[in-house]
């Protein structure tokens, strides 16, 4: 079995729950298959209870929808589906339909790179309800993970204040397809390489790393081992020095340093993997300044996240580079971002497009309607407020007021003209062809960067982050309300 990149470009229409093949059955038997539908995927509440996510992915679900076609042998598979009784689950005529069938969606998303918010689309599904339902599970699948780790990424390269970031998380991650895209995520995000060679080699992301301890303890002493290691990579040493004894392998590193100075050649640096971080890399850095080596780097690892990260900032380390592994790979503290995908618009046998809510009890959870959009307004550089409203929807250039989808006393008057604005929905598919071109890995983290930039940094900091502002234009507020009153009543049998 294939388990690279290319595994994305053959088609992968079975990566689905069963569920969606079972409405798509009963959609298709009930003759409701080619009514055209509008689904939106977005998350409700930011990862790791930040103020910001990342959005990552699209490049995965544009392989995907490329490759949006049932092959022989998934026809095959499901033909000998049985269910309880032993009789087949999927009826002939239905698989010779699934046989014939294409892509023919509409998408529109935000680019990878970009900062989303909640309860605003990064995706948008038109098409008919069959291919919009088939697409739910592989595309949620998709973009939570990927954005999940940009913004972990993200996040610690936040706290690492612009120094290098290497992601190290192959060896901790979710099996091999959680690391290959975890790696590519992390890059999104900010990471300057991974250790993840075959990453390097899909994805064109910068492969870096040092050595481990099992290198040193193979050799009688330490300085043997740096010493062999300077023979092999004169121009690439990073020795790591606390095998034995933090402080002494310091000075041993020093020493073969000074050997290969005598050789014309510099070492890079040293890393630290235990102890206490900031009194070791103090202690390291005095050590090599004075020895005549201010310019080595001090990396570090062990465990490290964004909150160690600030912690040992705040302490004056003097760590150069950041080895992050497991808690990035893995998004330790919060191992899913629960972006869902819902029905929010269905076309009507006379032709006319009916917004559609989900009502819940919390207002968090009941879904915006129709046809939408976000626009994000910029003011020198800095975003402001993003808006979500109707596509047909006149923006008054004037002033405009935005609402915000969970508490409707919060509101925002805009006056768009004063701005300079970006719509966030970006087409890729009509008519399921793709009419985007889809960016580099390097444009895309370049995108990010300068996104990320963007955001006023109250909305990046790690604890208690400021709410940046988004809302429901006015008319779309209303439209949302107005539907959630009509099915409360039904509900409650008023109507
Ligand atoms: N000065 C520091 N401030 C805050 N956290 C630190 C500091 N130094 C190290 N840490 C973190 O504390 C944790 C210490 O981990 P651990 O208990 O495994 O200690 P260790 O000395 O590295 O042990 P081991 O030798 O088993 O790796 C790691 O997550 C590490 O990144
Ligand atoms: O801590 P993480 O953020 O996950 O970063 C990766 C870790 O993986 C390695 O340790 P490991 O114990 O696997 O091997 P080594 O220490 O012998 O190199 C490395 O030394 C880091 O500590
Ligand atoms: O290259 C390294 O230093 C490295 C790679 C993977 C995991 N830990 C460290």
């Amino acid at each position: 079995m294939k388990i690279t990149k290319d595994l994305y470009q053959s088609s992968l229409v079975l990566l689905t729950d069963f569920y969606q093949l079972t409405m798509a059955y009963a959609y298709w038997k009930s003759g409701k298959g080619e009514q055209e539908a509008v689904f939106n995927l977005f998350f409700r509440k930011h990862p790791f209870q930040g103020g910001f996510t990342l959005a990552a992915g699209l490049d995965y679900v544009v392989d995907f929808c490329n490759n949006f076609k049932f092959e022989k042998a998934d026809l095959e598979y499901l033909e000998v589906m049985k269910d309880k009784d032993g009789s087949p689950v999927f009826e002939a005529a239905f698989l010779e339909y699934l046989q014939t069938l294409q892509f023919t969606c509409d998408i529109d998303a935000v680019e990878e790179g970009t900062v989303v918010f909640p309860n605003s689309p990064m995706v948008r599904v038109k098409g008919p309800l069959i291919q919009c339902q088939l697409l739910e599970t592989p595309l949620l699948n998709i973009i939570n993970f990927q954005t999940l780790i940009a913004t972990k990424a993200a996040r610690i390269n936040f706290a690492a204040q612009g120094e290098p970031v290497l992601e190290f998380g192959l060896r901790r991650a979710q099996g091999i397809d959680g690391a290959l895209a975890a790696s590519r995520a992390a890059y999104i995000g900010g990471c300057t390489s991974t250790s993840n060679v075959m990453a390097g080699k899909l994805f064109g992301i910068p492969v870096a790393g040092t050595h481990a301890h099992s290198w040193i303890m193979s050799f009688e002493t330490e300085m043997e081992a740096f010493e062999a290691y300077a023979d092999a990579f004169p121009d690439q040493c990073v020795f790591l020095v606390d095998t034995y004894d933090t402080l002494n392998g310091v000075k041993n590193a020093i020493r073969v340093g000074e050997i290969l100075r005598s050789k014309g050649k510099e070492m890079v640096g040293i890393r630290i993997d235990s102890g206490d971080l900031a009194y070791y890399s103090t202690k390291a850095r005095q050590m090599l300044d004075e020895a005549g080596f201010p310019n080595a780097k001090i990396v570090a690892s062990n465990d490290l996240d964004e909150h160690i990260i600030a912690s040992l900032k705040s302490q004056d380390a003097a760590i150069n580079v950041w080895g992050v592994g497991t808690k990035l790979v893995t998004a330790y503290d919060q191992p899913a971002l629960g972006a869902v995908y819902k029905l929010s618009a269905i076309k009507n046998a006379d032709g006319h497009w009916e917004p559609k809510v989900k009502v819940s009890q919390q207002s968090l959870k009941i879904n915006v309607p129709g046809f939408h959009n976000t626009k994000r307004y910029y003011s020198k550089g800095k975003a402001v407020a993003d808006m979500i409203y109707l596509e047909d929807q006149e923006i008054n250039p004037k002033g405009v007021v935005i609402i915000d989808p969970v508490d409707a006393t919060r509101r925002k008057r805009l006056m768009p003209a004063f701005y300079q604005e970006e719509i966030l929905l970006k087409p890729i598919f009509k008519n399921g062809k793709k009419v985007y071109k889809l960016p580099t890995l390097a444009e895309i983290r370049a995108r990010a960067a300068s996104q990320l930039d963007s955001l006023d940094k109250t909305h990046m900091r790690l604890v208690n982050p400021h709410l940046y502002p988004v809302g429901l234009e006015e008319n779309l507020h209303h439209l949302r309300m107005e539907l959630v009153l009509k099915a409360k009543k039904f509900d409650n049998g008023e109507d």
